[in-house]
C-alpha cells in the first residue's frame, strides 16, 4: 500500500481543460454554460476534458448543476454558451465510427412486462439488430453484470440492487464508448450499494470503458474514480479537482485502508466548504 498522500497533494491543481498526457480526450467541454429558460443559471462556464479510459466523478452540494453537465456531456441538451467535443468533433462524432455513449440512470426504468433478456435487448431492437444477432450480445452483457441465470425473470421478481444490474447491461449491450451515470445507485441500501460498485470497478478495469458518474457519496466516489470534480452551486462551476491515486483493481483492500479514509476525510472537507453560501474561491 502506497504511503498516505501529504496534504497537498491531494489537490490536482492541473488545468482541467488540458489534455491528460498521453491520452485521447473522450469529451471536450469548453466554456459550456448553462441558463435554463426561465432564466436560471444552471452551469457558469465550464472547461473540462474527460480523458479515454478515465472514471471521472462529479460530487457537490444540492443544485450545483452535476447533472446538468452530465446532460451536456450525455448531448441530452445544448449548453447557451460555448461548446463540446466527442471524440474531437461535433455532435456528428457521437454515432460515427461505432463511438456510443451510454446513459443509467437513477431508476432502472425497465418495462415491467419484460422479461430481463428483452430489457437489455431493448436498444439493440432499436437499433435494427435482429434477435438472433442480439442474443448473444444480451448474453454477454447479462453475464458481466452477474444476472445469467435471471434473463427469464420479470422485473417484479428482481431485488432493486438485480434490476439496476438490469440497467447497467441494457447500456452495456450495445458495447458504448462512454458510459454516463447519474446516481445510479443512490436509491439502494449501503451493502447493495458496495456490491455494485465492486462489480463497477471490475467492469471498469475490464475494459478501461470511460465512464462519468455523479453520486452524492464521498466513499462511493473515492473508491471508484481516477478523479473527482467537486462543484460548487450559485452558479454550478467546478470548484476542486482531485485525483486518487491508488492501485487498481480496488477492492475491500482499499475501502479499509487509511489511504482511503485520508481521501474520504480530505474530500468531505472540501465538500464543506465548496457548500458555504456565496463562495467565490476555487479554481472555477
Ligand atoms: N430544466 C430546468 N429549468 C430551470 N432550472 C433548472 C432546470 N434543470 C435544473 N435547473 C436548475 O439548475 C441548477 C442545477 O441543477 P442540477 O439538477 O443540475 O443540480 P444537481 O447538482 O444535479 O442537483 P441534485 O444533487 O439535487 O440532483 C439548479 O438550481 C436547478 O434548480
Amino acid at each position: 500500500m502506497n504511503a498516505l498522500p501529504p496534504g497537498d497533494r491531494f489537490e490536482d491543481k492541473a488545468d482541467h481543460a488540458r489534455e491528460p498526457a498521453g491520452r485521447a480526450p473522450v469529451v471536450e467541454v469548453l466554456s459550456a454554460e448553462k441558463v435554463f429558460q426561465n432564466g436560471a443559471r444552471g452551469l457558469a462556464p465550464i472547461d473540462l476534458t474527460i480523458a479515454d479510459g478515465e472514471f471521472l466523478t462529479l460530487i457537490g452540494p444540492s443544485g450545483c448543476g452535476k447533472s446538468t453537465l452530465l446532460k451536456l456531456i450525455a448531448n441530452l441538451i445544448e449548453p447557451s454558451d460555448g461548446r463540446l467535443l466527442w471524440w474531437r468533433g461535433g455532435q456528428d462524432r457521437v454515432g460515427q465510427d461505432g463511438r456510443r455513449l451510454a446513459f443509467v440512470f437513477q431508476e432502472p426504468t425497465l418495462m415491467p412486462w419484460a422479461r430481463a433478456d428483452a430489457n437489455v435487448r431493448l436498444p439493440l431492437e432499436l437499433a435494427g439488430v435482429g434477435k438472433r444477432d442480439a442474443a448473444p450480445r444480451v448474453a454477454d452483457a447479462l453475464a458481466r453484470v452477474g444476472l445469467s441465470a435471471f434473463s427469464r425473470h420479470y422485473p417484479r421478481q428482481l431485488s432493486g440492487g438485480m434490476k439496476m444490474r438490469v440497467s447497467i447491461a441494457r447500456a452495456l449491450v450495445t458495447e458504448p464508448n462512454l458510459l454516463l451515470m447519474d446516481e445510479p445507485f443512490g436509491a439502494l441500501d449501503e451493502f447493495t450499494r458496495n456490491r455494485l460498485d465492486d462489480d463497477l470497478v471490475r467492469l471498469w478495469w475490464e475494459r478501461r470503458l470511460t465512464t462519468v458518474f455523479v453520486t452524492h457519496s464521498i466513499y462511493e466516489a473515492v473508491f471508484l474514480s481516477t478523479r473527482i470534480i467537486v462543484m460548487a452551486a450559485n452558479p454550478g462551476r467546478i470548484f476542486r479537482t482531485m485525483t486518487i491515486d491508488a492501485a487498481q483493481p480496488r477492492d475491500v483492500g482499499f475501502r479499509d485502508s487509511p489511504q482511503f479514509a485520508a481521501y474520504c476525510r480530505e474530500l468531505s472537507a472540501w465538500l464543506a466548504e465548496a457548500s458555504l453560501p456565496q463562495r467565490t474561491g476555487g479554481a472555477a
